[in-house]
C-alpha cells in the first residue's frame, strides 16, 4: 500500500514537472542558496574559502538563470554563456576545497579544464550544434569535478576537520554517481524544447534527486566551514597565542590526564619548570617586542628539544615554561633539562640590530605515586627557586638541590 502511494505521488510529480517549472525552481533555489552564503560571508568577510564558494554559487545561479532565459534569447549563445558560468563555478568550488584541505593549488590545471570545456561546448553549440553530445560532455565534466573534490576531501591530512570532509565527500560522490547513472542508464533526455514527461518518471526522478543532492552539497560545504572554524577556535583556546605552545589552562588538564595514564601503565613522569633569567632586563633594554621575540625563540628551542615522545610543552606564565616529560626518570629528565639549558644559553635570539642572549633556570620534579599534578609542579617550582638562588642558568632537582 505504501509502495502504491509513493508511486502515485511520483506519477503526480512527473505530470506536474515540466522543464520550465523545474528550471524556475532551480533558479529560485540557487538564488536562495547564493543569498544565504552571502549573508554568512557578511559575518565572516575574511573567510577565503567562503568567498570562493559564494562566488561559485552566484555563478551557478547566473548559469541557471541564463538557461531559463532561452525562451527569449538565442539558444546557442545562452548555451555558451551558461556553460562558461558553470565551468567557472566548478573551478572556484574546487579551488576553495583545495584551500580548505591545505592541498597544492592547481590553478593551471583548473584553467586548462575550464578552457577545454568551454571550447568543446561552444563547438557543439555554435559550429556543429548537437544537444546529445553537449549533454554527455556536461555529465562527464560534472563527474570529473565531483571526483576531483572527493579525492581532495578524502586526502585531507588535518584530523580535526576530517569528519566533515568525509561527510562532504559522500554528498559529492552521490552527485557524481547520479550523473554517471544519467550517462549510462537514461536513454531519453529532456531538452529545452521538450518536457521531462518525454523522458518519463526516470528522467523526472533524476532531476528531483539532482536538486536534492545540490542542496546536500551546499549543506556539506557549510559543514566544512563550520567544522574548520570550530577546530580553529578549539586550537586557539588550547594554545598560547604568542608562542604556539599549550597554554596554562590546557597543560594543567592534559598534564593530569597524562599523569593518570602513566600511573596506570607504571611509567615515570617528570615535570620541568623553566624560567628565563633577568627577563625584565631584556624588556627594559630592548623593548617589549624584543622580549616577545625572545619568548618565541625559546619556545622554538623547547619544541626542538622535546620533538616526539608524547611530552607536553607549555607557556605556564609570562616567561615561565612548564614541560611534562613522559616515560622519563629523574636522570633522563635532567639530561633533557641540561640540553635545553645549553641550547637556550648557546644561541641568542636575533633582533634587528642585535642578538639577544638569554639563559634559563630550571626546576625538575619526579612524579611520585600519590602526589597530585599541582603538588608535583609546586615541587618543581621550589627546585627552580633553588636554581635561581644558586646563581641562575642551572637545573636543580626537587629535594636534592642543584645538579
Ligand atoms: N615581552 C614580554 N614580557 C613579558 C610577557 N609576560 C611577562 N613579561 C615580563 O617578564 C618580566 C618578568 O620579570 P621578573 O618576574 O622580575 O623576572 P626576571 O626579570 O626574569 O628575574 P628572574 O626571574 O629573577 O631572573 C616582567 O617584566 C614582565 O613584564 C610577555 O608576554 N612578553
Amino acid at each position: 500500500m505504501l509502495a502504491a502511494m509513493i508511486c502515485k505521488v511520483c506519477m503526480h510529480a512527473t505530470m506536474a514537472l515540466d522543464l520550465p517549472t523545474l528550471m524556475i525552481v532551480s533558479v529560485l533555489l540557487s538564488l536562495g542558496i547564493a543569498v544565504g552564503f552571502s549573508l554568512i560571508l557578511l559575518l565572516l568577510p575574511r573567510e577565503r574559502v567562503l568567498q570562493l564558494w559564494t562566488s561559485s554559487l552566484w555563478l551557478l545561479a547566473l548559469a541557471l538563470a541564463v538557461v531559463s532565459a532561452q525562451i527569449w534569447l538565442p539558444v546557442r549563445w545562452t548555451v555558451v554563456v551558461s556553460n562558461t558560468c558553470m565551468a567557472l563555478a566548478n573551478a572556484l568550488l574546487i579551488h576553495g576545497v583545495a584551500i580548505h584541505v591545505g592541498a597544492k593549488r592547481q590553478l593551471r590545471l583548473l584553467a586548462l579544464g575550464v578552457g577545454g570545456y568551454v571550447l568543446t561546448i561552444s563547438w557543439f553549440a555554435l559550429v556543429r550544434p548537437d544537444f546529445d553530445v553537449r549533454l554527455h560532455v556536461f555529465s562527464l565534466a560534472s563527474i570529473a569535478c565531483d571526483g576531483w573534490i572527493v579525492f581532495l576531501l578524502l586526502r585531507c591530512p588535518a584530523l580535526d576537520i576530517r569528519r566533515s570532509c568525509r561527510l562532504a565527500a559522500l554528498a559529492f560522490a552521490f552527485h557524481g554517481a547520479l550523473y554517471l547513472c544519467q550517462l549510462t542508464c537514461l536513454p531519453v533526455q529532456a531538452d529545452a524544447a521538450g518536457s521531462i514527461r518525454h523522458g518519463g518518471m526516470a528522467v523526472a526522478g533524476f532531476y528531483v534527486i539532482l536538486l536534492l543532492l545540490i542542496l546536500a552539497k551546499c549543506f556539506a560545504m557549510l559543514l566544512l566551514i563550520v567544522e574548520r572554524l570550530m577546530a580553529g577556535l578549539r586550537r586557539m583556546a588550547r594554545l598560547d597565542g604568542l608562542t604556539g605552545l599549550l597554554n596554562h589552562h590546557t597543560v594543567l588538564g592534559d598534564g593530569r590526564l597524562l599523569l593518570e595514564q602513566a600511573r596506570r601503565r607504571r611509567c615515570p613522569v617528570t615535570v620541568l619548570l623553566c624560567d628565563l633569567d633577568h627577563f625584565k632586563l631584556i624588556n627594559d633594554t630592548w623593548g617589549h617586542q624584543a622580549g616577545d621575540r625572545v619568548l618565541k625563540h625559546v619556545a622554538g628551542l623547547i619544541e626542538d628539544v622535546l620533538a616526539g615522545g608524547g611530552h607536553l610543552a607549555s607557556r605556564y606564565g609570562g616567561e615561565e615554561f612548564l614541560l611534562v616529560l613522559l616515560d622519563c626518570d629523574v636522570g633522563q629528565a635532567l639530561a633533557v633539562a641540561e640540553r635545553l639549558r645549553r641550547r637556550i644559553g648557546g644561541g641568542p635570539a636575533s633582533w634587528p640590530g642585535a642578538s639577544i642572549q638569554v639563559t634559563t633556570s630550571i626546576g625538575v620534579s619526579l612524579a611520585d605515586t600519590d602526589s597530585t599534578f599541582e603538588q608535583i609542579i609546586a615541587r618543581a617550582d621550589a627546585a627552580l627557586y633553588c636554581s635561581k638562588r644558586e646563581g641562575r642558568n642551572r637545573a636543580s632537582i626537587s629535594g636534592r638541590g642543584p645538579a
